[in-house]
């Protein structure tokens, strides 16, 4: 067991293609996207303390520390490790919040990874994603963290072979805080035409306007900038451009190393994944 700092640093995820197949009883929607691994992280750091205690610095989180994924991850286990030794937190924020890239998630996912390793819980990748799937619907991705085709509400897993890094990335959040929950109400669930699955494997040059996002007509429709920003992009030379989950985190994807010089607005925040 190991007392001393650990540090790691989640990622954020993107969905390439999401279709809102189904609204359940439970109040959620079935559905099948794509998530990708995209290196834009946060930094956690743990360390074994008296009692349990967080600290958050870069982007400000809403809500109360308690509330805090990571805060929830910890208690989470501790329901079923009592012997758990409390932890001092420590969370850089710099994943734009409520962008549709899952910060939050992957800081919860990695949360349980590292007290799993920390204190030699020795829960399997399946019981972690379990766990996971407890935090949210986001997070059990995040444990596998490769590319994935998902389904349920998130949480069924199937790796894919999907590579990307011929192709830099632009990230462009407009600072829009997009709530999941309004934009699942604004869909009528249907399953698609098309197997995302099979379409996925297109080279990245077919996918425009085969791989889509549900979720870009009610979100476009309400925050037209956003449209604007993925025109934008394809003027701009991207091979493919989309929102990546609820919003509002726009994605460009250029062949490599030429990404554009654009002007932004200087409020929005924008990052290069070379
Ligand atoms: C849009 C995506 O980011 C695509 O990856 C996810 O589906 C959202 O996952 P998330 O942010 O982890 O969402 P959660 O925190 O689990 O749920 C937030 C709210 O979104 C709605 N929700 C979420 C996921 C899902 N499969 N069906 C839903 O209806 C529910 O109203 C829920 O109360
Ligand atoms: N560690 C955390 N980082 C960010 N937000 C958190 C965290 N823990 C809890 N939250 C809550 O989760 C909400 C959104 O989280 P997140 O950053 O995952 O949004 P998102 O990028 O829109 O994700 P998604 O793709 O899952 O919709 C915030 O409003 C915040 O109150």
């Amino acid at each position: 067991m190991s007392t001393s700092a650990m540090v790691v640093f989640p990622n954020c995820k993107i969905n390439l293609g999401l279709h809102i197949t189904h609204k359940r009883a439970d109040g959620f929607h079935d559905l099948e996207t794509v998530f990708y691994p995209v290196a834009l992280t946060d930094a956690l750091e743990v360390l074994t303390a008296g009692e349990l205690q967080f600290t958050g610095s870069g982007i400000s989180i809403p809500g109360d520390s308690g509330e805090n994924l990571c805060v929830r991850a910890f208690q989470l286990l501790q329901q079923d490790f009592p012997a758990l030794q409390p932890v001092q937190i420590h969370l850089h924020k710099h994943i734009p919040i409520g962008a549709g890239l899952g910060g939050g998630s992957a800081d919860g996912a990695f949360m349980l990874q590292l007290l799993n390793n920390k204190y030699q819980l020795g829960l399997s990748e399946a019981q972690l994603i379990a766990y996971a799937a407890q935090l949210g619907s986001d997070c059990p991705f995040f444990i596998s963290n490769k590319p994935c085709f998902a389904t349920g509400r998130g949480e069924m897993l199937e790796p894919i072979a999907l590579d990307l890094s011929a192709y830099s990335m632009l990230l462009v959040y407009p600072g829009i805080h997009v709530n999941t929950g309004w934009a699942f109400r604004q869909l009528t669930p249907a399953v698609p035409l098309y197997s995302l699955k099979e379409m996925i494997q297109l080279p990245v040059s077919e996918w425009r306007g085969v791989i889509t996002n549900d979720f870009e007509l009610p979100v476009f429709s309400e925050y037209p900038v956003l449209a604007e920003i993925k025109e934008e992009m394809y003027r701009q030379g991207a091979v493919y451009a989309a929102m990546s989950g609820s919003g509002s985190a726009i994605v460009g994807l250029f062949p490599k190393a030429s990404l554009p010089d654009v002007e932004w607005d200087s409020s929005y925040k924008v990052f290069k994944i070379r």
